[in-house]
């Protein structure tokens, strides 16, 4: 295999990667256009997705193979914890969403999808594989936030959305899970390759399935 393990997998994930990224819905985000109704559904059902990626990241921490990876993992459930979550709140706030929504929303088929995914590879999967589907839900939100023109929208709803997702904290986060899967993944057999390639391209057709719902 002469590309990375990531990029092999990327690559395999068309047309479905590139309709994540360059998805309407993030043009719309850069502008500050998306309408609230749609601002509101979205973010509704991504702070549910945020409770599974958290129980993700959870299942990465407990089963990587060093203590170095461990602490880099440890790190990023501190961001997603903090900075993102209060994000989300500030974000209801500006959006009058009820209490009801923020905790318990009626679940999109996408979010059911996405959660399903992630819970199961939480529950089940292996370091390889967890890191499969974590690396497919951040690199996708860097490289459509990475397209964003250098203003941003004044709407802090829009605007931080992309800036927490095109940070050079956010970037070099990615890179780091990216450089973990292939040191992991690089060594593992066909076989086992093969199943961190079916993750990628589900959580990749996902990605495009939750944006979709929300345009
Ligand atoms: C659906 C989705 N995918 C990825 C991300 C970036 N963590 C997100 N917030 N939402």
């Amino acid at each position: 295999m002469v590309a990375s393990f990531s990029d092999w997998m990327r690559e395999r994930s068309e047309p479905d990667w590139t309709q994540v990224i360059a998805h309407p819905f993030t043009d719309s985000v850069f502008y500050g256009a998306v309408p609230d109704n749609l601002m509101r559904s979205y973010l509704v059902q991504d702070y549910q997705f945020l409770d599974a990626f958290v129980a993700l990241l959870g299942a990465a921490l407990a089963r990587a193979d060093q203590y170095a990876s461990r602490l880099r993992i440890a790190g990023s459930i501190a961001v997603v914890t903090s900075d993102e979550n209060t994000y989300f709140q500030r974000a209801f706030d500006a959006l009058d969403v009820p209490d009801e929504d923020r905790t318990e929303p009626a679940l999109d088929p996408a979010t059911v999808a996405f959660r399903d995914l992630m819970f199961d590879t939480a529950e089940r999967g292996s370091y390889p594989e967890v890191l499969t589907v974590l690396t497919v839900a951040e690199w996708t939100y860097l490289e459509w936030a990475s397209r964003a023109p250098q203003t941003l929208p004044e709407s802090f709803v829009h605007a931080e959305w992309v800036s927490l997702h095109n940070s050079s904290e956010f970037r070099a986060w990615v890179d780091w899970l990216r450089s973990d899967l292939d040191r992991v993944g690089g060594e593992l057999d066909e076989r086992d390759q093969a199943r961190c390639l079916r993750l990628f391209q589900q959580a990749t057709h996902l990605e495009q399935e939750f944006f979709d719902t929300h345009w």
